[in-house]
Protein backbone atom coordinates (compact mmCIF):
# COMPACT_ATOMS: atom_id res chain seq x y z
CA UNK A 1 0.00 0.00 0.00
CA UNK A 2 1.53 3.40 -1.02
CA UNK A 3 0.10 5.22 2.14
CA UNK A 4 2.28 2.87 4.55
CA UNK A 5 4.72 5.38 3.19
CA UNK A 6 3.72 8.33 4.60
CA UNK A 7 3.34 9.47 8.21
CA UNK A 8 -0.94 9.64 8.90
CA UNK A 9 -2.21 12.79 9.08
CA UNK A 10 -2.66 13.19 12.90
CA UNK A 11 -5.56 14.97 14.14
CA UNK A 12 -5.97 18.89 15.07
CA UNK A 13 -8.73 19.80 17.93
CA UNK A 14 -9.34 23.13 19.15
CA UNK A 15 -9.58 24.31 22.92
CA UNK A 16 -13.29 22.39 23.41
CA UNK A 17 -12.08 19.23 21.22
CA UNK A 18 -9.27 18.99 23.77
CA UNK A 19 -11.10 19.14 27.22
CA UNK A 20 -13.36 16.59 25.20
CA UNK A 21 -10.25 13.94 25.08
CA UNK A 22 -8.90 15.26 28.55
CA UNK A 23 -12.27 14.40 29.77
CA UNK A 24 -12.67 10.80 28.53
CA UNK A 25 -8.80 10.13 29.08
CA UNK A 26 -8.27 11.63 32.69
CA UNK A 27 -10.46 9.29 34.89
CA UNK A 28 -8.07 6.82 36.44
CA UNK A 29 -5.10 7.68 33.90
CA UNK A 30 -2.27 5.79 35.51
CA UNK A 31 0.18 7.16 35.16
CA UNK A 32 -1.47 10.73 35.48
CA UNK A 33 -1.67 12.84 32.38
CA UNK A 34 0.27 15.24 33.65
CA UNK A 35 2.46 13.65 35.15
CA UNK A 36 3.67 11.80 31.64
CA UNK A 37 3.65 15.37 30.25
CA UNK A 38 6.00 16.52 32.51
CA UNK A 39 8.22 14.15 32.08
CA UNK A 40 7.77 14.07 28.75
CA UNK A 41 8.81 17.65 28.57
CA UNK A 42 11.56 16.85 31.20
CA UNK A 43 13.47 14.74 28.70
CA UNK A 44 13.32 16.83 25.59
CA UNK A 45 14.40 19.88 28.38
CA UNK A 46 17.40 17.83 29.24
CA UNK A 47 17.98 17.05 25.23
CA UNK A 48 18.33 21.01 25.02
CA UNK A 49 20.59 21.36 27.10
CA UNK A 50 22.77 18.69 26.75
CA UNK A 51 24.78 18.98 30.41
CA UNK A 52 24.86 20.32 33.53
CA UNK A 53 22.71 24.08 34.19
CA UNK A 54 20.56 26.08 35.91
CA UNK A 55 16.97 26.31 35.13
CA UNK A 56 14.22 28.50 35.13
CA UNK A 57 11.04 26.98 35.26
CA UNK A 58 8.00 29.72 35.26
CA UNK A 59 4.53 28.13 36.65
CA UNK A 60 1.24 30.02 36.78
CA UNK A 61 -2.01 29.39 38.59
CA UNK A 62 -3.59 26.57 36.58
CA UNK A 63 -2.47 23.24 35.24
CA UNK A 64 0.42 24.24 32.90
CA UNK A 65 1.35 25.44 36.02
CA UNK A 66 1.13 22.08 37.21
CA UNK A 67 2.95 20.69 34.27
CA UNK A 68 5.79 22.89 34.86
CA UNK A 69 6.29 21.56 38.76
CA UNK A 70 6.86 18.49 37.41
CA UNK A 71 9.42 19.17 35.03
CA UNK A 72 11.37 21.00 37.38
CA UNK A 73 11.19 17.84 39.79
CA UNK A 74 12.77 15.71 36.72
CA UNK A 75 15.44 18.42 36.49
CA UNK A 76 15.95 18.83 39.66
CA UNK A 77 16.62 14.73 39.78
CA UNK A 78 18.87 15.05 37.07
CA UNK A 79 21.13 17.14 38.95
CA UNK A 80 20.70 20.39 37.80
CA UNK A 81 19.73 23.74 39.45
CA UNK A 82 16.70 24.53 38.75
CA UNK A 83 14.31 27.45 40.20
CA UNK A 84 10.93 28.42 40.14
CA UNK A 85 8.61 31.15 40.11
CA UNK A 86 5.07 30.83 40.79
CA UNK A 87 3.50 33.68 41.55
CA UNK A 88 -0.10 31.95 42.45
CA UNK A 89 -2.03 30.99 45.40
CA UNK A 90 -1.13 27.11 46.12
CA UNK A 91 -4.58 26.78 47.46
CA UNK A 92 -6.36 28.05 44.80
CA UNK A 93 -4.38 25.18 42.12
CA UNK A 94 -6.53 22.58 40.74
CA UNK A 95 -6.00 19.66 41.96
CA UNK A 96 -3.67 18.04 39.71
CA UNK A 97 -1.27 20.98 39.61
CA UNK A 98 -1.99 20.89 43.42
CA UNK A 99 -0.48 17.62 43.77
CA UNK A 100 2.18 18.52 41.55
CA UNK A 101 3.54 21.29 43.08
CA UNK A 102 3.40 19.24 46.59
CA UNK A 103 5.19 16.95 45.06
CA UNK A 104 7.77 19.67 44.20
CA UNK A 105 7.89 20.62 47.14
CA UNK A 106 8.08 17.39 48.90
CA UNK A 107 11.28 16.66 46.88
CA UNK A 108 13.37 19.87 48.61
CA UNK A 109 12.08 22.50 45.94
CA UNK A 110 11.01 25.80 46.31
CA UNK A 111 9.16 28.70 44.69
CA UNK A 112 9.88 32.48 44.09
CA UNK A 113 7.04 35.00 43.59
CA UNK A 114 8.88 36.78 41.75
CA UNK A 115 11.23 35.93 38.47
CA UNK A 116 14.51 35.77 40.01
CA UNK A 117 17.66 37.07 38.23
CA UNK A 118 19.48 35.15 35.83
CA UNK A 119 22.95 33.40 37.75
CA UNK A 120 26.29 34.04 36.54
CA UNK A 121 26.69 33.17 32.97
CA UNK A 122 22.26 32.95 32.44
CA UNK A 123 20.07 30.46 32.76
CA UNK A 124 20.96 27.43 30.77
CA UNK A 125 17.31 26.79 29.51
CA UNK A 126 13.98 28.80 30.56
CA UNK A 127 10.66 27.08 30.55
CA UNK A 128 7.26 28.34 29.90
CA UNK A 129 4.53 27.05 32.02
CA UNK A 130 2.14 29.76 32.81
CA UNK A 131 -0.44 29.74 30.69
CA UNK A 132 -1.71 26.89 27.99
CA UNK A 133 -5.25 26.17 26.37
CA UNK A 134 -6.95 27.84 29.34
CA UNK A 135 -5.76 31.58 28.52
CA UNK A 136 -8.91 34.07 28.61
CA UNK A 137 -7.88 37.28 28.12
CA UNK A 138 -4.31 39.35 26.89
CA UNK A 139 -1.42 38.80 29.63
CA UNK A 140 -0.81 42.15 31.37
CA UNK A 141 0.81 43.48 34.80
CA UNK A 142 3.27 40.89 36.10
CA UNK A 143 2.66 38.03 33.67
CA UNK A 144 2.71 40.60 31.07
CA UNK A 145 6.80 41.79 32.75
CA UNK A 146 7.81 38.01 33.21
CA UNK A 147 6.92 36.95 29.07
CA UNK A 148 9.27 40.01 28.34
CA UNK A 149 11.61 38.93 30.65
CA UNK A 150 11.61 35.28 29.26
CA UNK A 151 11.90 36.55 25.52
CA UNK A 152 14.86 38.25 26.32
CA UNK A 153 17.01 35.03 27.39
CA UNK A 154 20.02 34.32 25.09
CA UNK A 155 18.92 29.94 25.81
CA UNK A 156 16.59 27.83 24.48
CA UNK A 157 13.39 29.24 25.26
CA UNK A 158 11.03 25.89 26.30
CA UNK A 159 6.88 26.54 26.29
CA UNK A 160 4.73 23.53 27.35
CA UNK A 161 1.82 23.12 25.49
CA UNK A 162 1.68 26.07 24.04
CA UNK A 163 3.04 29.28 24.35
CA UNK A 164 1.78 31.89 27.09
CA UNK A 165 -0.20 34.11 25.38
CA UNK A 166 -1.19 32.50 22.11
CA UNK A 167 -4.53 31.70 21.18
CA UNK A 168 -4.99 27.75 21.37
CA UNK A 169 -7.66 28.14 18.68
CA UNK A 170 -6.64 30.48 16.19
CA UNK A 171 -3.50 31.12 16.62
CA UNK A 172 -3.95 34.87 17.31
CA UNK A 173 -1.14 36.21 19.89
CA UNK A 174 -3.53 37.72 22.44
CA UNK A 175 -0.81 40.41 23.92
CA UNK A 176 2.30 39.34 25.02
CA UNK A 177 3.25 36.39 23.61
CA UNK A 178 6.09 33.78 24.92
CA UNK A 179 8.83 33.31 21.83
CA UNK A 180 9.75 29.56 22.32
CA UNK A 181 12.73 28.60 20.39
CA UNK A 182 10.58 24.94 20.89
CA UNK A 183 7.19 23.87 22.31
CA UNK A 184 6.42 20.45 23.12
CA UNK A 185 2.24 20.23 23.23
CA UNK A 186 0.60 17.32 24.85
CA UNK A 187 -2.44 15.03 23.68
CA UNK A 188 -3.09 15.92 20.01
CA UNK A 189 -2.53 19.34 18.14
CA UNK A 190 -4.02 22.04 18.33
CA UNK A 191 -4.81 24.61 15.60
CA UNK A 192 -2.88 28.06 17.08
CA UNK A 193 0.25 26.01 17.01
CA UNK A 194 -0.16 25.81 12.97
CA UNK A 195 -1.36 28.98 11.78
CA UNK A 196 -0.87 32.73 11.77
CA UNK A 197 1.27 33.83 14.33
CA UNK A 198 1.45 30.30 15.83
CA UNK A 199 4.84 28.73 13.94
CA UNK A 200 6.48 32.21 14.49
CA UNK A 201 6.13 31.41 18.43
CA UNK A 202 6.35 28.01 18.89
CA UNK A 203 9.77 27.61 17.04
CA UNK A 204 10.39 24.08 16.96
CA UNK A 205 7.10 21.96 17.22
CA UNK A 206 7.02 18.83 19.23
CA UNK A 207 3.49 16.67 19.80
CA UNK A 208 3.86 14.41 22.63
CA UNK A 209 0.54 12.31 22.88
CA UNK A 210 1.52 11.03 26.25
CA UNK A 211 -0.02 7.12 25.46
CA UNK A 212 -3.62 8.91 24.60
CA UNK A 213 -5.35 8.26 21.46
CA UNK A 214 -7.46 11.08 20.88
CA UNK A 215 -9.17 9.99 17.64
CA UNK A 216 -10.35 7.05 19.45
CA UNK A 217 -12.00 9.66 22.69
CA UNK A 218 -13.44 12.02 20.62
CA UNK A 219 -13.69 12.55 16.90
CA UNK A 220 -11.66 15.31 15.45
CA UNK A 221 -12.97 18.55 13.64
CA UNK A 222 -9.56 18.93 11.87
CA UNK A 223 -6.50 16.87 10.26
CA UNK A 224 -2.82 18.32 9.60
CA UNK A 225 -2.08 17.63 6.02
CA UNK A 226 0.45 14.81 4.74
CA UNK A 227 0.54 12.71 1.77
CA UNK A 228 -1.03 9.59 3.60
CA UNK A 229 -4.67 12.10 2.65
CA UNK A 230 -3.74 11.39 -1.45
CA UNK A 231 -1.47 8.38 -1.67
CA UNK A 232 -3.72 6.41 -3.33
CA UNK A 233 -3.30 8.80 -6.10
CA UNK A 234 0.65 8.48 -5.93
CA UNK A 235 0.91 5.11 -8.40
CA UNK A 236 3.12 5.51 -11.01
CA UNK A 237 1.86 5.71 -14.59
CA UNK A 238 0.68 2.97 -16.31
CA UNK A 239 3.00 1.94 -19.22
CA UNK A 240 0.14 1.82 -21.61
CA UNK A 241 -0.72 5.59 -21.57
CA UNK A 242 -0.69 8.87 -24.22
CA UNK A 243 -0.94 12.20 -23.32
CA UNK A 244 -4.74 12.02 -23.84
CA UNK A 245 -4.66 9.91 -20.81
CA UNK A 246 -3.48 12.57 -18.65
CA UNK A 247 -6.33 15.79 -19.84
CA UNK A 248 -5.95 19.10 -20.79
CA UNK A 249 -5.41 21.64 -18.12
CA UNK A 250 -6.74 25.18 -19.33
CA UNK A 251 -5.68 28.42 -17.58
CA UNK A 252 -7.74 31.54 -18.11
CA UNK A 253 -6.26 34.71 -17.13
CA UNK A 254 -2.93 37.34 -18.75
CA UNK A 255 -4.59 40.82 -18.79
CA UNK A 256 -2.74 43.17 -20.58
CA UNK A 257 0.30 43.68 -18.10
CA UNK A 258 -0.58 40.50 -16.13
CA UNK A 259 0.44 38.18 -18.80
CA UNK A 260 3.36 36.72 -16.45
CA UNK A 261 0.75 35.36 -14.39
CA UNK A 262 -1.01 32.71 -16.76
CA UNK A 263 2.31 31.83 -18.08
CA UNK A 264 3.52 31.06 -14.06
CA UNK A 265 0.46 28.87 -13.78
CA UNK A 266 0.77 27.62 -17.06
CA UNK A 267 4.61 26.52 -16.60
CA UNK A 268 3.53 24.42 -13.42
CA UNK A 269 0.25 22.62 -15.14
CA UNK A 270 3.32 21.83 -17.85
CA UNK A 271 5.35 20.48 -14.57
CA UNK A 272 2.95 18.64 -12.85
CA UNK A 273 2.24 15.93 -15.39
CA UNK A 274 -1.15 17.56 -17.20
CA UNK A 275 -1.23 16.38 -21.09
CA UNK A 276 -1.43 19.52 -22.61
CA UNK A 277 -1.59 22.74 -21.16
CA UNK A 278 -3.24 25.54 -23.06
CA UNK A 279 -2.72 29.51 -22.04
CA UNK A 280 -6.22 31.40 -22.87
CA UNK A 281 -4.91 34.72 -22.27
CA UNK A 282 -6.74 38.05 -22.56
CA UNK A 283 -4.14 40.43 -23.59
CA UNK A 284 -5.10 39.86 -27.43
CA UNK A 285 -1.59 41.67 -28.21
CA UNK A 286 0.48 38.70 -26.89
CA UNK A 287 3.03 36.94 -27.86
CA UNK A 288 1.37 33.06 -29.09
CA UNK A 289 4.14 31.30 -27.78
CA UNK A 290 6.20 31.08 -24.36
CA UNK A 291 9.99 30.76 -25.49
CA UNK A 292 11.24 29.51 -22.88
CA UNK A 293 8.31 26.81 -22.20
CA UNK A 294 7.17 26.34 -25.56
CA UNK A 295 5.40 23.27 -24.71
CA UNK A 296 2.37 25.68 -23.75
CA UNK A 297 -0.15 26.30 -26.50
CA UNK A 298 -1.42 29.78 -26.33
CA UNK A 299 -5.00 31.03 -27.04
CA UNK A 300 -7.74 33.52 -26.79
CA UNK A 301 -9.09 33.62 -23.36
CA UNK A 302 -13.37 33.01 -24.88
CA UNK A 303 -11.53 30.58 -27.50
CA UNK A 304 -10.10 28.36 -25.05
CA UNK A 305 -13.38 28.39 -22.70
CA UNK A 306 -15.19 27.07 -26.06
CA UNK A 307 -12.81 24.76 -26.76
CA UNK A 308 -13.81 21.19 -26.57
CA UNK A 309 -13.04 18.30 -23.70
CA UNK A 310 -10.76 20.15 -21.73
CA UNK A 311 -10.61 18.80 -18.27
CA UNK A 312 -9.82 21.45 -15.92
CA UNK A 313 -9.53 25.26 -16.17
CA UNK A 314 -8.11 27.61 -13.95
CA UNK A 315 -9.18 31.02 -14.03
CA UNK A 316 -8.19 34.02 -12.22
CA UNK A 317 -4.12 35.03 -13.04
CA UNK A 318 -3.95 38.08 -13.87
CA UNK A 319 -7.31 38.27 -15.07
CA UNK A 320 -8.68 41.46 -13.93
CA UNK A 321 -11.91 42.81 -13.17
CA UNK A 322 -13.31 43.49 -16.90
CA UNK A 323 -16.39 43.19 -17.90
CA UNK A 324 -14.64 40.75 -20.47
CA UNK A 325 -13.20 38.74 -17.37
CA UNK A 326 -16.69 39.12 -15.67
CA UNK A 327 -18.14 37.10 -19.17
CA UNK A 328 -15.37 34.35 -18.77
CA UNK A 329 -15.82 33.39 -15.20
CA UNK A 330 -19.60 33.58 -15.81
CA UNK A 331 -18.92 30.87 -18.79
CA UNK A 332 -16.28 29.05 -16.60
CA UNK A 333 -18.41 28.59 -13.65
CA UNK A 334 -21.64 26.98 -16.14
CA UNK A 335 -19.03 24.51 -17.32
CA UNK A 336 -18.86 21.03 -16.51
CA UNK A 337 -15.38 20.66 -16.30
CA UNK A 338 -13.55 20.99 -13.04
CA UNK A 339 -12.87 24.07 -12.00
CA UNK A 340 -9.90 26.27 -9.31
CA UNK A 341 -10.98 29.88 -9.34
CA UNK A 342 -8.52 32.60 -8.04
CA UNK A 343 -7.14 35.86 -7.43
CA UNK A 344 -9.84 38.30 -9.67
CA UNK A 345 -11.92 35.58 -10.67
CA UNK A 346 -12.88 35.37 -6.70
CA UNK A 347 -12.84 39.21 -6.99
CA UNK A 348 -15.45 39.02 -9.20
CA UNK A 349 -17.65 36.23 -7.09
CA UNK A 350 -17.40 38.21 -4.21
CA UNK A 351 -19.19 40.94 -5.96
CA UNK A 352 -21.65 38.93 -7.64
CA UNK A 353 -24.51 37.26 -5.79
CA UNK A 354 -25.70 35.69 -9.19
CA UNK A 355 -21.95 34.31 -9.61
CA UNK A 356 -21.79 33.43 -6.10
CA UNK A 357 -25.44 31.43 -6.55
CA UNK A 358 -23.77 29.81 -9.58
CA UNK A 359 -20.72 28.44 -8.32
CA UNK A 360 -22.70 27.25 -5.37
CA UNK A 361 -24.97 25.29 -7.53
CA UNK A 362 -22.28 23.62 -9.80
CA UNK A 363 -22.73 19.51 -10.19
CA UNK A 364 -18.95 19.24 -8.90
CA UNK A 365 -17.20 21.58 -6.39
CA UNK A 366 -15.17 24.26 -7.31
CA UNK A 367 -12.03 25.20 -6.13
CA UNK A 368 -11.18 28.09 -4.70
CA UNK A 369 -7.67 29.71 -3.74
CA UNK A 370 -8.29 33.24 -1.69
CA UNK A 371 -5.77 34.94 0.21
CA UNK A 372 -6.98 36.97 3.70
CA UNK A 373 -8.06 39.79 1.54
CA UNK A 374 -10.04 37.96 -0.85
CA UNK A 375 -11.17 35.85 1.55
CA UNK A 376 -12.83 39.12 3.18
CA UNK A 377 -13.94 40.21 0.56
CA UNK A 378 -15.77 36.89 -0.24
CA UNK A 379 -17.31 37.01 2.81
CA UNK A 380 -18.18 40.52 3.01
CA UNK A 381 -16.13 40.79 6.40
CA UNK A 382 -12.60 42.77 6.68
CA UNK A 383 -9.09 40.71 6.35
CA UNK A 384 -8.74 41.07 10.52
CA UNK A 385 -11.71 39.53 11.01
CA UNK A 386 -10.81 36.49 8.46
CA UNK A 387 -6.97 36.37 10.81
CA UNK A 388 -8.71 36.25 13.58
CA UNK A 389 -10.61 33.25 13.04
CA UNK A 390 -8.89 31.90 9.62
CA UNK A 391 -10.76 28.15 10.24
CA UNK A 392 -13.94 29.90 10.76
CA UNK A 393 -13.86 32.10 7.60
CA UNK A 394 -12.34 28.92 5.61
CA UNK A 395 -15.29 27.04 6.56
CA UNK A 396 -17.82 29.57 6.08
CA UNK A 397 -16.58 30.10 2.30
CA UNK A 398 -16.62 26.36 1.89
CA UNK A 399 -20.25 26.14 3.03
CA UNK A 400 -21.64 29.11 1.61
CA UNK A 401 -20.34 28.66 -2.11
CA UNK A 402 -20.33 24.43 -1.78
CA UNK A 403 -16.76 24.68 -2.61
CA UNK A 404 -13.18 23.43 -1.61
CA UNK A 405 -11.28 25.87 -0.07
CA UNK A 406 -7.89 27.27 0.55
CA UNK A 407 -7.49 30.05 2.89
CA UNK A 408 -3.63 30.90 1.65
CA UNK A 409 -1.26 32.70 4.67
CA UNK A 410 1.03 30.99 7.07
CA UNK A 411 -0.73 27.63 7.87
CA UNK A 412 -2.85 27.54 5.13
CA UNK A 413 -6.40 26.38 6.24
CA UNK A 414 -8.09 23.82 3.73
CA UNK A 415 -11.88 23.63 4.68
CA UNK A 416 -14.38 21.22 2.64
CA UNK A 417 -18.36 22.06 2.12
CA UNK A 418 -19.10 19.63 4.68
CA UNK A 419 -17.35 21.53 7.20
CA UNK A 420 -13.90 19.37 7.92
CA UNK A 421 -10.87 21.22 7.77
CA UNK A 422 -6.94 20.75 7.42
CA UNK A 423 -3.86 22.69 8.13
CA UNK A 424 -0.93 22.71 5.83
CA UNK A 425 2.43 23.26 8.15
CA UNK A 426 5.07 22.88 4.56
CA UNK A 427 5.89 26.38 3.19
CA UNK A 428 8.27 29.67 4.31
CA UNK A 429 7.68 33.16 4.52
CA UNK A 430 9.85 33.40 1.26
CA UNK A 431 7.17 32.40 -0.65
CA UNK A 432 5.53 35.71 0.48
CA UNK A 433 5.70 37.23 -3.33
CA UNK A 434 4.42 37.90 -6.42
CA UNK A 435 3.13 35.07 -8.92
CA UNK A 436 3.31 32.49 -6.08
CA UNK A 437 -0.25 31.63 -5.78
CA UNK A 438 -0.44 31.34 -9.67
CA UNK A 439 1.64 28.49 -9.52
CA UNK A 440 -0.70 27.00 -7.14
CA UNK A 441 -3.29 27.26 -9.49
CA UNK A 442 -1.42 25.37 -12.19
CA UNK A 443 0.01 22.62 -10.20
CA UNK A 444 -4.26 22.45 -9.25
CA UNK A 445 -5.17 22.68 -12.57
CA UNK A 446 -2.91 19.54 -13.79
CA UNK A 447 -4.13 17.11 -11.03
CA UNK A 448 -7.53 18.32 -12.39
CA UNK A 449 -6.70 17.64 -15.40
CA UNK A 450 -5.06 14.35 -14.69
CA UNK A 451 -8.33 12.96 -12.89
CA UNK A 452 -7.82 14.04 -9.16
CA UNK A 453 -11.08 15.00 -7.21
CA UNK A 454 -11.03 18.55 -5.53
CA UNK A 455 -10.45 17.74 -1.81
CA UNK A 456 -7.72 15.13 -3.61
CA UNK A 457 -6.35 18.22 -5.89
CA UNK A 458 -6.36 21.13 -3.34
CA UNK A 459 -4.79 18.96 -0.57
CA UNK A 460 -1.90 17.83 -2.34
CA UNK A 461 -1.43 21.08 -4.20
CA UNK A 462 -1.13 22.83 -1.03
CA UNK A 463 1.06 20.88 0.70
CA UNK A 464 3.75 20.42 -2.76
CA UNK A 465 3.64 23.65 -3.56
CA UNK A 466 4.75 24.32 0.40
CA UNK A 467 7.46 21.75 0.44
CA UNK A 468 8.50 23.31 -3.48
CA UNK A 469 9.14 26.51 -1.75
CA UNK A 470 11.26 25.28 1.74
CA UNK A 471 12.95 22.98 -1.07
CA UNK A 472 13.88 25.59 -3.01
CA UNK A 473 15.03 27.90 -0.24
CA UNK A 474 16.94 25.01 1.53
CA UNK A 475 18.83 24.35 -0.94
CA UNK A 476 19.69 27.87 -1.69
CA UNK A 477 19.87 29.58 1.69
CA UNK A 478 17.02 31.61 1.06
CA UNK A 479 15.31 34.27 3.38
CA UNK A 480 13.73 35.81 0.80
CA UNK A 481 14.01 36.98 -3.19
CA UNK A 482 12.55 33.68 -3.85
CA UNK A 483 10.80 33.72 -7.81
CA UNK A 484 7.76 31.91 -8.58
CA UNK A 485 8.66 30.48 -11.50
CA UNK A 486 11.92 28.83 -9.55
CA UNK A 487 8.86 26.65 -7.57
CA UNK A 488 7.26 24.69 -10.61
CA UNK A 489 10.61 22.82 -10.97
CA UNK A 490 10.85 22.10 -7.66
CA UNK A 491 7.46 20.75 -7.17
CA UNK A 492 7.91 18.21 -10.24
CA UNK A 493 10.36 16.47 -8.45
CA UNK A 494 8.96 16.79 -4.96
CA UNK A 495 5.45 15.20 -6.58
CA UNK A 496 8.21 12.67 -8.34
CA UNK A 497 9.88 11.50 -5.46
CA UNK A 498 6.27 10.61 -3.91
CA UNK A 499 5.64 9.08 -6.83
CA UNK A 500 8.39 6.94 -6.88
CA UNK A 501 10.60 6.62 -3.42
CA UNK A 502 14.40 7.02 -3.19
CA UNK A 503 15.25 3.95 -0.61
CA UNK A 504 16.50 6.92 1.83
CA UNK A 505 13.02 8.57 1.99
CA UNK A 506 11.70 8.30 5.44
CA UNK A 507 8.22 9.06 6.05
CA UNK A 508 7.47 12.78 6.12
CA UNK A 509 6.68 14.21 9.35
CA UNK A 510 6.86 17.85 9.25
CA UNK A 511 7.28 18.76 12.78
CA UNK A 512 8.88 16.16 14.86
N1 LIG B 1 -5.82 18.28 33.32
C1 LIG B 1 -4.77 17.51 33.06
O1 LIG B 1 -4.52 16.49 33.63
C2 LIG B 1 -3.83 17.92 32.01
C3 LIG B 1 -3.60 19.26 31.74
N2 LIG B 1 -2.61 19.64 30.96
C4 LIG B 1 -2.16 21.02 31.00
O2 LIG B 1 -3.17 21.85 31.49
C5 LIG B 1 -3.32 22.99 30.67
C6 LIG B 1 -4.69 23.54 30.79
O3 LIG B 1 -4.87 23.83 32.16
P1 LIG B 1 -5.95 24.84 32.66
O4 LIG B 1 -7.24 24.51 32.08
O5 LIG B 1 -5.85 24.84 34.15
O6 LIG B 1 -5.53 26.22 32.04
P2 LIG B 1 -4.17 27.06 32.14
O7 LIG B 1 -3.20 26.44 33.05
O8 LIG B 1 -3.78 27.31 30.76
O9 LIG B 1 -4.65 28.45 32.74
C7 LIG B 1 -5.82 28.58 33.51
C8 LIG B 1 -5.62 29.54 34.65
O10 LIG B 1 -5.12 30.77 34.15
C9 LIG B 1 -5.98 31.85 34.52
N3 LIG B 1 -5.91 32.80 33.42
C10 LIG B 1 -6.34 32.62 32.13
N4 LIG B 1 -5.97 33.68 31.38
C11 LIG B 1 -5.29 34.53 32.21
C12 LIG B 1 -4.67 35.79 32.01
N5 LIG B 1 -4.66 36.39 30.81
N6 LIG B 1 -4.07 36.39 33.06
C13 LIG B 1 -4.06 35.81 34.28
N7 LIG B 1 -4.64 34.60 34.53
C14 LIG B 1 -5.26 33.98 33.50
C15 LIG B 1 -7.33 31.18 34.72
O11 LIG B 1 -8.12 31.97 35.59
C16 LIG B 1 -6.90 29.87 35.35
O12 LIG B 1 -6.57 30.06 36.72
C17 LIG B 1 -2.94 22.50 29.30
O13 LIG B 1 -2.56 23.54 28.44
C18 LIG B 1 -1.79 21.56 29.65
O14 LIG B 1 -0.59 22.29 29.77
C19 LIG B 1 -1.64 18.63 30.58
O15 LIG B 1 -0.86 18.39 31.69
C20 LIG B 1 -2.29 17.36 30.17
C21 LIG B 1 -3.08 16.84 31.31
K1 LIG C 1 2.81 27.58 28.27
Amino acid sequence: MPSARFAPARPIYPVAGIRAVEARALPGAVPPLMERAGAAAAALALRLLDGPGSVLVACGPGNNGGDGFVVARHLKAAGLRVVVAFAGEPAKLPADASAAHAAWLEHGGSTSAELPPPPPGGWNLVVDALFGIGLQRPLEGRYAGWIATLNAQPCPRLALDIPSGLDADSGRRLGPCFAASHTVSFIALKPGLLTLDGPDQCGELHLQEIDVDAEALAPAPGHEITPALFAGRLAPRARNSHKGSYGDAALIGGAPGMVGAAILAGRAAANLGAGRVLVGLLDPATLPVDILRPELMFRSAPELLAEAGIAAFAVGPGLGQSDAAWTLVHAAIALPAQLVLDADALNLVARDPGLQAALAHRSRPAVLTPHPAEAARLLGSTTADVQADRIAAACRMAGQLKAWVVLKGCGSIVANPDGHWWINSSGNPAMATAGIGDVLSGILAALLARGWDAGEALLAAVHLHGLAGDRVCAAQGLDSGLLADELAPAARACFNAWVVPSPADAPQRPTE
